[in-house]
């Protein structure tokens, strides 16, 4: 367990900022934090990275008391706030440089790890120019070049791709995937469902302090859509198809989508959905379960809050 946390919880006077939350992150996962704004994510953040006291509960990140041993956790653990401060008159690697000292890096090998690291994000180019001159996405890409500087084993992310063009967000996502290959886990938040789906092996959403729920997210699809799997299918013109796969056990509802059909099922009957359409004379062309998007998990979770409201 890389990132582990128990009942934790946060109240700043009367406002509760983040509520018994218990997370569980194991080494090598991509982990999202979703919600609203003020629902927390920061907040959980900050105390992982002992930047924040726990007003009750318990952290432990890499086996490290963030409260304690804030310095060892430090060592380990690579942060990319919301937005980064370097120093406008001073080049990338200068910037770098400082950064290395800072952490302890000798010399030496600091010389060796910063051209890695800026090759690493497509910034040897632009290494001897003063980051003031740097755009959005430069900045986030040398954000993610310090975080990288010091070879942590844990990479925390704080709405990383914001403001970045939709090319420099593709590219930032790539270079999260990569961290992932190499081992690395890496705690995500984001408002950008889509990206978040694209990158995240598992996600939890925030909703008012709470970690309201957690899972993959076709698992967190299917809980919240009610346990239905949407089966699509493209099989030509066959007379009585429909009232066929109407009949199949599980089936609530068959319709007709563009060129093909579309089913809601209790189970994932492909397999059976397979054979019907060949019996019935059909030709298979597609068929395929639908992953509803994040946008509509999230979307259906706060109208049935709103609802139960
Ligand atoms: N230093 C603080 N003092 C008082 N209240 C705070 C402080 N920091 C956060 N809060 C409150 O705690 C709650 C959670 O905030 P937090 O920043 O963790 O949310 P968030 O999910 O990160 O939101 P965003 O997406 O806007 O960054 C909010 O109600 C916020 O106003």
């Amino acid at each position: 367990m890389v990132i582990q946390t128990h009942e934790l919880s946060k109240r700043y006077g009367r406002v509760v900022a983040v509520q018994d939350l218990n997370l569980h992150i194991e080494a090598g996962e991509v982990f999202g934090l979703l919600g609203p704004n003020g629902s927390g994510k920061t907040t959980t953040i900050l105390m992982l990275l002992g930047l924040t006291e726990p007003s009750g509960g318990w952290a432990r990140v890499l086996g490290f008391d963030p409260v304690r041993e804030p310095l060892s956790l430090k060592r380990r653990v690579g942060y990319l706030p919301d937005s980064v401060g370097f120093y406008g008159e001073l080049t990338a690697w200068e910037n770098l440089a400082y950064t290395a000292r800072l952490n302890g890096i000798p010399p030496r090998e600091a010389e060796g790890r910063i051209g890695a690291v800026l090759e690493r994000m497509g910034l040897s180019e632009a290494a001897h120019r003063p980051v003031a001159t740097f755009s959005r996405g430069m900045r986030q890409r040398l954000g993610l070049a310090e975080v990288l500087l010091k070879q942590p084993q844990v990479v925390i992310l704080d709405e990383p791709t914001l403001g970045l063009d939709p090319e420099a967000a593709q590219a930032f996502l790539g270079m999260i995937r990569q961290l992932k290959e190499e081992g690395i886990t890496v705690l995500l938040s984001s408002h950008l469902l889509q990206q978040v789906q694209a990158v995240c092996d598992r996600v939890g959403l925030f909703h008012r302090g709470k970690l309201v729920l957690e899972g993959k997210v076709n698992e967190l699809a299917q809980r919240v859509l009610g346990g239905a799997y949407r089966i699509r299918l493209e099989a030509g013109a066959v007379e009585g198809l429909a009232e066929r796969l109407r009949v199949l056990p599980g089936v609530n509802r068959v319709e007709p989508d563009g060129a093909g059909m579309r089913l809601e099922a209790a189970q994932d009957i492909r397999p059976l959905v397979a054979r019907t359409v060949l019996e019935a004379g059909g030709e298979l062309r597609s068929l395929s379960l639908e992953i509803p998007s994040l946008d509509e998990v999230y979307a259906r979770y706060f109208q049935e809050v709103r609802h139960a409201a």
